[in-house]
C-alpha cells in the first residue's frame, strides 16, 4: 500500500536531512505507529506521501501512485486516497457538523444524493448521530476530533493518516479516540499514526516505526514507544 525505496529529503533552508536513506512498506491493512523526537521526520514523512513535498532522492509508491512520476493533475487523484487527521482538528468553523462532513463529499464531486445517504452513517460510525447540527464550537475536543476522523475517512480512503490526532485530548478521551482509529482500521483501511503518546502505543502494542534524526532506528512488530524505557 505504501512503499519507500531509500528516500531522502533535505529542505532547502535546513543542513542536515529531514529524512535520510528511509526504506518502509506498510501492508494493505495495517496499523503503524510512526514514533520518533520532535523533528525526527515523522510529519515530513507524512507530507511526503501527500505529495505536499517532494523527495530529494528515493522512490515513494502510494497505492497505485508512484509518486515521484505523478504529475501535478494527478495530485488530488491521491489525495483521495487518503484520509487526513491533525492535532489541531482543522474543521470549518462556520459550517455544521454534517456541513463539515459533506462539504469533502461535495468538494470531489460526489452526487447529493450519494452524500445524503454517507453522511448520516459516517456520522453514525463515529458515535455523533445525535450532534449533526452542531457548530465544532458546540463540541469537546474529542467530539471535534471524532468529526475530523468522519470527514477523514467518509470517502472510504486506502490510508488514514493521522499526525498526533491524540495530541490536544486528555487521556480518557484519547482511548476513545483510539478505538475509533481501530474500528476503521477493522475495516481494512490502513492507518498510520504520528504520535509522542507512550500510553497509547504500549497499550495497543501495534507496528512501530521509530525514526531519529530522520532515519528509521527500528521496526518492530507489535512494538511499545522506549525499548527498556
Ligand atoms: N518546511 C521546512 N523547511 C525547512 N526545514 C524543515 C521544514 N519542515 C521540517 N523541517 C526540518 O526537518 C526536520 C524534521 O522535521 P519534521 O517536522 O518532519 O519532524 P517531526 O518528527 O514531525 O517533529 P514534531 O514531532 O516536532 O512534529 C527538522 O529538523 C525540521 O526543522
Amino acid at each position: 500500500m505504501i512503499r519507500l525505496e531509500n528516500v531522502s529529503k533535505s529542505y532547502k533552508t535546513s543542513t542536515r536531512p529531514a529524512l535520510d536513506d528511509v526504506s518502509v512498506e506498510v501492508g494493505k491493512g495495517e496499523f503503524v505507529f510512526l514514533i520518533g523526537p520532535s523533528g525526527s521526520g515523522k510529519s515530513t514523512f507524512l507530507r511526503l506521501l501527500l505529495r505536499e513535498e517532494a523527495p530529494t532522492a528515493g522512490n515513494i509508491h502510494v497505492a497505485d501512485f508512484h509518486l515521484n512520476k505523478l504529475s501535478a493533475r494527478r495530485v488530488p487523484k491521491l489525495r483521495q486516497n487518503l484520509g487526513c487527521v491533525f492535532q489541531d482538528f482543522r474543521l470549518l468553523q462556520r459550517k455544521t457538523v454534517s456541513e463539515n462532513i459533506s462539504f469533502a463529499l461535495e468538494v470531489i464531486g460526489k452526487p447529493r444524493a450519494v452524500i445524503e445517504r454517507t453522511v448520516p452513517e459516517v456520522l453514525e460510525l463515529v458515535g455523533l448521530s445525535g450532534k449533526a447540527d452542531r457548530l465544532p464550537s458546540e463540541l469537546s475536543g474529542g467530539e471535534q476530533q471524532r468529526v475530523a476522523i468522519a470527514r477523514a475517512f467518509v470517502n472510504r480512503p486506502l490510508v488514514l493518516m493521522a499526525d498526533e490526532p491524540t495530541g490536544n485530548l486528555d487521556p480518557e478521551t484519547s482511548q476513545d479516540i483510539m478505538l475509533l482509529l481501530e474500528r476503521i482500521n477493522r475495516t481494512g483501511t490502513t492507518v498510520l499514526m504520528a504520535t509522542h503518546d507512550h500510553h497509547i502505543v504500549d497499550s495497543m502494542r501495534r507496528r512501530v516505526v521509530e525514526l531519529d534524526l530522520g532515519r528509521v532506528v527500528r521496526d518492530e512488530a507489535r512494538g511499545v514507544y522506549g525499548v527498556g524505557r
